[in-house]
């Protein structure tokens, strides 16, 4: 399994996206701003539909990880962290988000 998460992700994203670096995708998707990135995490979003519905399981793996590092980009664009994602996922759950980042630390 790979080593690596979200959290690294999201730490990338927001170091990325504030370089100088004219080769850098994530620093052009922060400077186009919102509608940019959240028209490209609704492209992403769709090819991913197009590849699940077409059994197309590689098309799922390689849509879906351009799906989530678009989602995170418009994530941190929206001044929304990944904790605030969890935290409302966990709500659900019924559990507090203090006992969810437990559960994830494995505390
Ligand atoms: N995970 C990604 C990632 N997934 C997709 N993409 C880029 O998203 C862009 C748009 O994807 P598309 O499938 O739409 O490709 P396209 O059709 O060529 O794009 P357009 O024609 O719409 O411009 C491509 O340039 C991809 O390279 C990503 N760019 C960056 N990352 C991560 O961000 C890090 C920093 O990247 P840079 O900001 O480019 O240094 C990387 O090391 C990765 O960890």
């Amino acid at each position: 399994m790979a080593d690596f998460d979200l959290k690294e992700l999201e730490r990338i994203i927001a170091e990325r996206g504030n370089s100088q670096d004219v080769g850098s995708w994530t620093a052009k998707l922060f400077r186009a701003g919102t509608p940019k990135a959240a028209q490209k995490l609704g492209e992403e979003a769709v090819e991913t539909v197009i590849a699940a519905v077409g059994g197309d399981r590689d098309g799922v793996i390689s849509e879906s990880a351009d799906l989530l590092y678009h989602w995170m980009v418009v994530l941190a664009l929206s001044g929304v962290s990944l904790e605030e994602v969890l935290d409302e996922l966990a709500r659900r759950t019924g559990r507090s988000g203090i006992e969810e980042k437990a559960a994830r630390q494995g505390d």
